[in-house]
């Protein structure tokens, strides 16, 4: 079985970070394996508190998992501080991990600072000439890039700019714009554009975090970034589609392996 890693913060709500990700791990067949960076008391409504883990435990943890256990693919979250960027970066380097997605997640969808302001400039610098693909709603690539977008066109133009800062793709995500979620993967060469139908739901608590788990999982199972990326979107789709109306904020989306073997994907390949 292939393996997938998530760095990142843990949802007591369970609707994003960590718990999020070993959710879609399991639902598209990788064995799931974590990295906490950060506790977050958080449930639908938002965020009350954060207590970031120190780096030393941050370390012990990367070389717990890399010095036993091979890792087929690395999703990065929630890192929240300088020090928690680097210890992380220096450790990806020593075990030269492979298939590393990072979602630089910067603010909650209720408006709580999950990455200290001051360290995206580290995030840019550290993490992404790591990163296979790099995945920012569009909020988060105009703080990467210093551009503002509101159409395609310009999502496009801040993905030339993204990917001088080293990553390898840029998958940037039209959840926010107005119109309906395109979302615009570049790999340097050229764009390709993952058309969705905007759902009418208030429950989305978690849709990134899904998205770049989809995609690592895809990763790992050794599908080309494209197909990674599509079925990722068709897996989001279907989360979103039959998200749960739990709580009284936005409840998050749903997993299960219904989702993922109606995009009839490795159907028969799963034993
Ligand atoms: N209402 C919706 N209907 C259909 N697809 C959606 C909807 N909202 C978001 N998406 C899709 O879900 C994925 C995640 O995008 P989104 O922009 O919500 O990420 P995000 O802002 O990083 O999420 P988060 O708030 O969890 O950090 C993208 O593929 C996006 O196009
Ligand atoms: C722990 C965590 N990571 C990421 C997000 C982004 O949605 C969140 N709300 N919580």
């Amino acid at each position: 079985m292939k393996t997938s890693l998530t760095i990142a913060g843990s949802d007591s709500s369970g609707g994003a970070g960590i718990q999020a990700d070993l959710k879609t791990f399991s639902a598209l067949g990788t064995y799931g394996m974590s990295v906490i960076t950060a506790v977050t008391a958080q449930n639908t409504r938002g965020v009350l508190s954060v207590q970031d883990i120190s780096p030393n435990i941050i370390e012990d943890q990367l070389d717990a998992i890399f010095t036993d256990i091979k890792v087929d693919s690395v999703k990065i979250g929630m890192l929240s501080t300088v020090e928690t960027i680097k210890v992380v970066a220096k450790k990806l380097k020593e075990y030269n991990a492979p298939y590393i997605v990072l979602d630089p997640v910067m603010i909650s969808k209720s408006g709580y600072d999950l990455l200290h302001p001051e360290a995206v400039e580290a995030l840019k610098e550290e993490l992404l000439p790591l990163a296979s693909v790099v995945t920012p709603n569009v909020p988060e690539a105009c703080k990467l890039t210093g551009a503002e977008i509101k159409t395609i066109e310009e999502m496009e133009d801040a993905a030339r700019l993204l990917i001088k800062e080293g990553p390898s793709a840029i998958l940037m995500k039209g959840g926010h714009l107005e119109e309906e979620p395109t979302d615009v993967l570049f790999n340097g060469e050229m764009f390709t554009h993952f058309y969705g139908k905007r759902i009418q739901t208030k429950n989305t608590h978690g849709t990134g975090c899904t998205l770049s788990a989809a995609i690592s999982a895809g990763l790992a199972r050794g599908l080309a970034l494209e197909d990674a990326v599509k079925q990722a979107k068709e897996y989001i789709t279907g989360a979103i589609k039959n998200s749960l109306n739990i709580g009284s904020g936005h409840g998050p989306t749903h997993h299960f392996y219904d989702l993922y073997e109606k995009a009839g994907v490795y159907k028969e390949e799963r034993v």
